[in-house]
Order: structure tokens, then C-alpha cells, then sequence
């Protein structure tokens, strides 16, 4: 492979048509010690090398070049390179190691991500997307499965990554990801948990409660308002009132996790981690709240790899934490703990950028959490463009702003696109400033599917070819400001 990798730089591949090749030394392998397998990118993009004559060689689709086969970054080789490269699948991880969403809207992002968090006590879920993202990206999950595989062999990156199907709602897409071997399932409870009950008076609370069956509400009131709640750490106080509208409010999604998990992760011959979603609702997860879904799923027999409850204030897209950190740091230290008690992890959604409260979080979790991230990732993407295609990002900037009201259907923020500086005063050189100021920040994340997806009057891509050409050419910068970003990230998570 020496000489395979000094003709592919010196450009004696005749056949190999390409005026450059960049060589990716991290992914040099040998398989069954009679394959040898590297990774190059081409003018054709980037492509698996294989020289050699082992079963892989064989199963591996690609043409035949100066004695070696070159083959393209398809789904089908990717599965073939899972079943001979075991490190290149995902894994789940349980409870006792701390691990971090990397969504990767764009499917380049993973390289970045695997070169900053190797060597740190923490694992990345590589392959994280939900539903809603594979919808304004227009991307699947054999796509998001097949990005992230390919870094992991890119990078050589053998510690282990995941991939979660992240915010499903749906059983068919339950079933999607499952069977494609996604190895962390987030279960979004925001449909079967009633936001409505937060607007009722405490008399209307207490009518609608007592027309719930007498042995749902004898079972709610004898579990929590005469056994007292015993969780180290944690500050619990149920008064009959506030049980009435939790029960009123999580009841029924707590029903829904149960089916869920009897139907699906209990029938797996698998591991999977199985995370509870019930962050994307209007109504903040009180720690009894949380207290009283955690004790209900054990009474069940239903176990969990971690909770992502709502918090207090505000955990807006890409920016910093909005509200009263004093009373954050009061109710995280009783999540925290009932995560503890209840043996699963505390999951962080929503946590691209949440700067201000990321040592709490590591503190009173221990340093054993899950935090998500996924719109960061593509504002350091736009970082990068902005800083090299002034004339890109101008267009793009622009478009977010005609599409803002439009996007605000997908993603709830506060932004003022009133207080955006406007393009025209800003120069080339201070169009990176953007993506540090809040506003501009929201603008270009929630509009990354319109960005992604818009098209000429031609039919053509308006935006994304040209956007993803320019990160391919600027593939060490981008990963480099991943390690920067995501690497601040950890470093105040105490990792
Ligand atoms: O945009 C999405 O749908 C996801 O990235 C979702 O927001 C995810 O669960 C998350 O919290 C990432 O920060």
C-alpha cells in the first residue's frame, strides 16, 4: 500500500484521473491480513481504496485501477465494511460512559467531530438525526448511517460511536431506524403529554382529575402523596394539586413509553439505549414531574438509558441558556439526582452553544450525562463559507431572511431579525461575525433546510452545491473550527 499511496500522490495512476489526491493515512487497514484498505479523496470526491485478495476485496463494489479496486462511498459498501470492520457500526453504550449528540445535517461534519472528541472520557453519537431533520435536509437515515461509518473508517476511529433515531414519534419510524441498526432510539413524548392542563384553573384541574378511573388516581396518590419521595440530592415536594396536573399532563405519555418500549426495545436481540424525549413541550419538567415519570416507568418494568426532561428557561437553538441560572442550578441538581437514583443519564437537548451552564451540568451530573447537539455543527459549516465565499454567504443570509417566518413553523426561538446588523454594512471581511452574534445565529440555523433544499428556476441546487463544494475544499478548516467550537463545549462540560 507504501507504493499504492506515493503513485497516488505522485500522480503516476494513469488511469486514476485526477489532478489531486489526498490521502486519508488514519484509515490505512489490513483485513484478514491479505486486504489492504485506504480512503483518498479524488476529483470525483473521496473513494475506498482496496488492494489485495481477501473476501472483502471480493465484496466490495468498485472498478479495477492499476491493480487496485477503486470504490465509491456507496450504502452497499458501506455495509460491507461494517460486516469486516466491526468498529465501523454503531454501538450503544449504557448508563457509565458520558456521551454526546453530533448531528451532522450535512453528512461531512464527522471527521471534525471524531478528531476533537478522541482521546476525551466521552463517546460521540455520530449518526444522530431526527425525523424532522431527514425532512428539511431530504437526507435518510441509511444516509446519516452511511456519513458517519465512512468517517469513523476515514479517521480510523475504533472507541466506538452511536447513531440515534432522535425524536421519533412515529412507529413506523421506530421501526425504520431499528431495522437499519440505529443503536439509540429517542422516544418524543411532546404528542402524548398535555400542555393544555397548565392553562386550567385548580378547580377545573381537580373536575378533570376526578374523572379519571378511581384506581388510576388511588395508584398516583398512594405512590406519591402518601409514600414520601426518598432521592438523595433531590428536593421533592408533591402537594395534591400539582400531582393531579402532573398526572393529568404525563399520563398518557407514560402509557406511551411503556408500549413503546414492550413493543420494540424488550423484542430487540440487541442493545439499544432507549432515551425518553419529553424536552419539546411548553410545559417545564418539574423535578417532581420527572420524579413521578421515572418512579412510574421502574413500577413498569420499563428500563431506560436516559431522560430529557424540559428544563427551566429557555434552551433555544444554537445560543446560549436563557433564564434564572440560580434556579437552573437548583432543579438541575435534582434532576440530576433522580437520573441517578432511577440508574439512567440525564440528556441535554438543545445543547449546541449552552455555554453558561455547561460546568453545572457537569458537576451535578457527575460528568455522566447526554448532551445533544446538531445546530452548531452546521453554523461552524456556514462559519466557514462566510469566511471564504462572502459572495455564498450573502446569498444564503439573504434568503434566511425572506424564508425566517416560514422556518419558525419547525423550531421555537425568540429571534430578532430586526436587530441582525443588515448585509449591506457589513464587510467581506466581518461577515464570520455573524455567526457570534444570537440573532444571525437563529436566522441561519432554523433556515437550514429551506438553505439546503431551495432551488433555481431551473431545477438546479440555488445554494447547496455550491456550499458543499466550498466545504470540500475547505475540509480542515471546517474540521478544525469543529474542534474549536465543539471542543470549547467539552472542555466547560469537564471533558
Ligand atoms: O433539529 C433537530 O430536530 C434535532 O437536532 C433536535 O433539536 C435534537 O434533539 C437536539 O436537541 C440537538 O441539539
Amino acid at each position: 500500500m507504501k507504493q499504492l499511496i506515493e503513485a497516488l500522490q505522485s500522480g503516476q495512476l494513469q488511469d486514476f484521473a485526477s489532478s489531486e489526491i489526498k490521502v486519508y493515512e488514519s484509515s490505512l487497514t489490513q483485513v484478514e491480513g491479505s486486504t489492504l484498505l485506504l480512503l483518498v479523496r479524488t476529483d470525483a470526491g473521496k473513494k475506498l481504496i482496496a488492494v489485495g485478495d481477501g473476501e472483502i476485496y471480493n465484496q466490495l463494489n468498485g472498478d479495477n485501477v492499476f491493480g487496485a479496486k477503486v470504490c465509491p462511498l456507496t450504502h452497499e459498501n458501506r455495509l460491507t465494511l461494517n460486516k469486516f470492520l466491526p468498529y465501523t457500526a454503531p454501538q450503544a453504550f449504557g448508563t457509565q460512559v458520558a456521551t454526546m449528540g453530533l448531528g451532522d445535517r450535512l453528512g461531512i461534519a464527522s471527521p471534525g467531530h471524531i478528531q476533537t472528541i478522541r482521546g476525551r472520557d466521552i463517546r460521540p453519537v455520530l449518526a444522530q438525526q431526527s425525523i424532522r431533520e431527514l425532512t428539511l435536509t431530504g437526507r435518510t437515515y441509511e444516509d446519516v448511517l452511511d456519513a458517519a461509518a465512512y468517517a469513523v473508517f476515514q479517521e480510523g476511529y475504533k472507541d466506538g460511536y452511536g447513531a440515534d433515531g432522535d425524536h421519533l414519534k412515529k412507529e413506523e419510524d421506530i421501526e425504520y431506524a431499528l431495522r437499519l441498526g440505529f443503536t439509540m432510539l429517542t422516544l418524543d413524548c411532546s404528542e402524548q403529554i398535555d400542555n393544555t392542563i397548565e392553562g386550567l384553573s385548580e378547580a377545573e384541574v381537580a373536575a378533570k382529575y376526578e374523572q379519571l378511573p378511581a384506581e388510576l388516581r388511588s395508584r398516583y396518590e398512594e405512590r406519591y402523596l402518601q409514600t414520601a419521595a426518598n432521592v438523595p440530592g433531590a428536593s421533592l415536594t408533591f402537594t395534591r394539586q400539582s400531582l393531579m396536573k402532573d398526572v393529568l399532563i404525563y399520563d398518557k405519555a407514560i402509557d406511551f413509553m411503556e408500549a413503546i418500549f414492550r413493543r420494540y426495545i424488550t423484542t430487540l436481540d440487541r442493545a439499544v439505549d432507549f432515551e425518553i424525549s419529553i424536552d419539546e413541550t411548553a410545559t417545564p419538567t418539574s423535578p417532581e414531574a420527572h420524579y413521578m415519570v421515572a418512579n412510574e416507568l421502574r413500577q413498569r418494568g420499563v428500563t431506560i438509558f436516559s431522560m430529557a426532561p424540559r428544563f427551566c428557561g429557555e434552551f433555544q437553538k444554537g445560543i446560549d441558556y436563557i433564564g434564572d441560572i440560580v434556579q437552573f442550578e437548583k432543579e438541575l441538581a435534582s434532576h440530576a439526582a433522580i437520573a441517578v437514583h432511577f440508574e439512567y443519564k440525564l440528556s441535554i437537548h438543545s445543547g449546541s452553544d449552552k455555554f453558561s451552564v455547561f460546568p453545572l451540568i457537569g458537576k451535578y451530573t457527575n460528568g455522566l450525562f447526554h448532551l445533544k447537539t446538531a445546530g452548531t455543527n452546521w453554523l461552524e459549516a456556514v462559519r466557514v463559507v462566510a469566511k471564504v465565499n462572502p459572495s455564498l454567504y450573502r446569498r444564503m443570509h439573504q434568503f434566511a431572511l425572506e424564508h425566517f417566518e416560514e422556518a419558525t413553523a419547525y423550531y421555537h426561538v425568540t429571534t430578532d431579525i430586526n436587530a441582525i446588523v443588515p448585509l449591506a454594512s457589513v464587510s467581506d471581511e466581518e461577515l464570520p461575525a455573524y455567526m457570534d452574534e444570537n440573532n444571525a445565529r437563529q436566522l441561519l440555523h432554523i433556515t437550514y433546510g429551506l438553505l439546503l433544499q431551495a432551488k433555481n428556476a431551473d431545477g438546479s441546487k440555488q445554494f447547496a452545491d455550491e456550499f458543499f463544494q466550498t466545504l470540500a475544499e475547505q475540509e480542515d478548516t471546517f474540521a478544525a473550527g469543529l474542534g474549536a467550537h465543539i471542543g470549547r463545549h467539552l472542555e466547560l462540560l469537564g471533558k
